[in-house]
């Protein structure tokens, strides 16, 4: 621990939502004790972010790119914050090159728990599901067409009291969002290998200027090698396929020695329409995932292919 070190407070930008704010304490905690510092050398700067404002609407259906990250990337640049907290899940493939990845958290649990029935199959016929995510309305019109999908939107404790208020039979939160706001008793965690989880789900992302070697060092202690490398996998299957958050892509990634094994599915929206694939590669090869994205677009109808614009 240097005197730098000790006198420098770093200024961490994060969103202002409940989880968002839990998450960047996990993150200075986390950073303190790897540096053996007080937490109060690290400053929590919340910032509100567009996606937050816009409360009514899919957010696939503002279509706008970056609503999680634009203010937080702005303060970034302009040096008002030294590092930015994200959901992994929430950030784009394509990155300001001013920014580099600094450290992804140790995993948390990367289920989908649904709420409001114990199973899929429990659901009662014709069940209103609400849910903003294309992959998960894909996935339950998958294996369940007589449900309908409708749109939830907003914080997990707004989406909880929407439930609560009968606007639809059940919906679905990722368990690592309810773990982390101390609710991880709320609903039935989905099997991951059955329901695969969202690209990058239930990982923290810390970026910083790709410039700046102090806060660099400072991210570095606490960078979780196995987690990261199956986030920046899932990241370029996600950048192969050409597709964002707003896109039915699934994907469970796990490490199995110095290997990682990546299972993906891709949807048309409705869910009618579907393609998985499973590959094997070297933690560190980044064709890996390209060439599963490859594989699943070639074997992918047009209905599903409308939706992604490939590698
Ligand atoms: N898209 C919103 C979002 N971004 C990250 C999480 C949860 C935490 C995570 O997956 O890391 C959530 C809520 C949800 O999907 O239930």
């Amino acid at each position: 621990m240097t005197n730098d070190k000790q006198l420098h407070t770093f200024r961490l930008g994060t969103r202002r939502s409940p989880l968002a704010m839990a998450q960047a304490e996990e993150a200075r905690d986390r950073l303190a004790q790897a540096h053996g510092i007080d937490p109060a050398h690290i400053e929590i700067v919340p910032v509100t972010a567009s996606g937050d404002r816009i409360q009514d609407r899919a957010l696939a259906e503002i279509g706008g790119k970056a609503l999680w990250t634009k203010e937080l990337d702005a303060w970034l640049e302009a040096g008002e914050i030294d590092f930015a907290v994200h959901s992994a899940k929430d950030v784009e493939t394509q990155r300001p090159e001013l920014f580099t990845i600094g450290a992804i958290l140790p995993r948390e649990d990367v289920r989908d728990v649904l709420i409001g029935a114990d199973s899929i199959a429990a659901l009662p016929q014709g069940a209103i599901v609400g849910t903003s995510a294309p992959r998960r309305a894909a996935q339950l019109l998958h294996a369940r067409p007589d449900c309908t999908v409708i749109t939830f939107r907003g914080n997990v404790a707004t989406r909880l009291a929407k439930l609560a208020a009968g606007e639809a039979n059940a919906t679905f939160l990722a368990a690592a969002g309810l773990k982390r706001l101390g609710e991880s008793g709320t609903g039935h965690p989905l099997a991951a290998e059955d329901w695969l989880p969202a690209p990058a789900q239930a990982a923290i992302m810390l970026e910083c200027r790709a410039g700046d070697e102090r806060t660099r060092d400072f991210l570095a202690a606490v960078d979780h090698s196995p987690s990261r490398a199956q986030v920046l996998a899932e990241r370029a299957l996600l950048a192969g396929l050409g597709g964002s958050c707003h896109s039915p892509i699934a994907v469970l990634t796990q490490t199995e020695g110095d290997e990682l094994v990546m299972r993906a599915a891709i949807y048309s929206p409705d869910g009618a329409e579907h393609v998985t694939g499973v590959a094997r590669f070297a933690a560190d090869d980044k064709r890996g995932p390209a060439a599963l994205a490859a594989d699943l677009l070639s074997r992918a109808v047009p209905a599903i292919t409308v939706h992604f614009a490939g590698a």
